[in-house]
């Protein structure tokens, strides 16, 4: 019941038919956007502007006030212009006084300023109550309904009231409200636009390196040494030989790599003796980008097996195998069945097979539409990690964190260590 009532348009406390009227400062296309859009869901809507004139932008039935005017008729207002035109609301300071000042601003540059905008329009305007949302969603995308990728909205204010109005508004409009805490946070939640798979970074740039370092020594191994020492030119190895071997091993690595800073988390934690000191910075990030870290290794592991099931339709392998054949007959003689390599062979390959099994499982249950629908104990039956044993492990990992990592890292070691004896890398 709680929920739904949050989720109907409040009506105003004077007239109960009429819906709740909200105030949008700036008839720029953040502001119409969002207008429309409130207007559709039912609202009513009043624009603030430098000019009081109608322009056939302005959705029908939108009246367009001067700011202390429009100010007047509503208890929440949307700020909806650029931060460096913030100054003349000082001068409203009084029309402001104890209304709910919703800040949607972004910058161009991530830390542009000191402050946060929204605590600069708090400074600005000290009796109103400043709550920060909707930055995160574009005009465009409210304008044509794709919200797909921006449904979430991070609000953030000191008045918990006007907060909860705030978020009343974002349900309305069909979008999820996220709250995060005070005004404090509004600085994290303005960059964020301005960010680039910030977690994907590290990740990313690590398994690129090793990849060129490896492509390279194994050029110089199998391509050049082959060509100078015995004139054997080999060079197509660059297309599938080689990147089958360079994939399992940047994989490998990439999961030792997840597994390893839960570790060392927790014999820094066993050393200091508490779970409730901060961890240094670069464990911190390294522990945040794990779940990136893990994706990747099992997109290398994927090409891995990817390549490898293309080997017996590869020309050169076919033209080893037949003139394999041919040897044989032209030698009279037929190699016996050797049983211990029968058994090495498929023992490697059903490692491959089940350690690539549970390291999809591990990737499935880190996205979040998956371990939403798992309970806590669930998922931590699926991922684990030697750090949440003894406690907290850095800022919002607890659901990156692999645990079975140890068994699928066992499993693929086992599989690439038998490699070396019965290989499908080999060729
Ligand atoms: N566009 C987008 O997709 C998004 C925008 N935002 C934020 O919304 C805000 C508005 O963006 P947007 O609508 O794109 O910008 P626009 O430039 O389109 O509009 C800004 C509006 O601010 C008002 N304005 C401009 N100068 C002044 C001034 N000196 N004094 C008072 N008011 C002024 C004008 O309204 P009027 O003429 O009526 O006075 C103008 O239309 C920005 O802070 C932006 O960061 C946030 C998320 C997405
Ligand atoms: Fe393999």
């Amino acid at each position: 019941m709680e929920k739904n009532s949050s989720n109907m348009i409040h009506l105003t406390a004077d007239s109960p038919n009429k819906p709740e009227t909200v105030c949008i400062f700036g008839t720029g296309d953040f502001g119409r956007s969002l207008g429309h859009k409130m207007l559709q869901c039912g609202y009513s809507i009043v624009f603030g502007s430098r000019k009081a004139q109608t322009s056939s932008l302005i959705p029908k039935g939108i009246e367009v006030l001067s700011h202390a005017e429009a100010a007047k008729k509503s208890n929440i207002i949307i700020v909806a212009i650029q931060r460096d035109h913030y100054n003349f609301l000082s001068e409203l300071t009084e029309v402001l006084h104890g209304k709910v000042l919703v800040d949607v601003s972004n910058n161009l540059k991530i830390n542009q300023y000191p402050e946060s905008n929204a605590e600069y329009l708090a400074q600005l305007v000290p009796g109103a109550k400043v709550v920060k949302a909707f930055n995160t969603v574009s005009a465009w995308a409210l304008q044509s309904g794709t919200l797909d990728a921006s449904r979430q909205v991070f609000v953030c204010g000191d008045d918990s009231k006007a907060k909860e109005m705030v978020m009343g508004i974002v349900r309305t409009l069909g979008l999820t409200p996220l709250d995060q805490g005070s005004l404090l946070a509004a600085k994290e939640i303005e960059n964020y636009p301005l960010q680039l798979f910030p977690m994907w970074k590290f990740p990313i740039y690590l398994s690129l390196g090793l990849s060129a370092f490896l492509f390279f020594y194994c050029l110089i191994r199998e391509v050049i040494y082959p060509y100078v020492y015995e004139n054997k030119n080999v060079s197509f190895f660059v297309v599938i030989s080689i990147p089958n071997r360079i994939c399992p091993i940047v994989a490998l690595i990439l999961l030792a790599l997840v597994y390893l800073p839960g570790v060392i988390a927790a014999i820094i934690q066993l050393q200091r003796g508490t779970k409730y000191s901060r961890f240094p910075d670069w464990l911190d990030k390294w522990m945040l980008c794990r779940k990136q870290l893990g994706l990747v290794a099992l997109a290398y592991a994927f090409l891995h097996v990817l390549y490898t099931l293309v080997i017996p339709i590869r020309y050169y392998v076919r033209w080893k195998l037949n003139s394999y054949i041919i040897s044989q007959i032209q030698n009279n003689r037929t190699d016996p069945f050797n049983y211990s390599t029968g058994w090495h062979s498929d023992s490697y390959l059903a490692l491959g097979i089940l350690g690539f099994f549970l390291f999809i499982l591990l990737g499935i249950t880190s996205l979040p539409s998956v371990s939403n629908n798992v309970n806590w104990r669930e998922f931590r039956f699926v991922q684990t990690d030697p750090s949440h044993e003894l406690g907290k492990a850095g800022r919002g990992t607890h659901k990156s964190s692999k645990i079975q990592t140890t068994t699928v890292a066992t499993l693929l070691y086992n599989h690439i260590v038998n490699t070396q004896a019965v290989s499908h890398c080999n060729v």
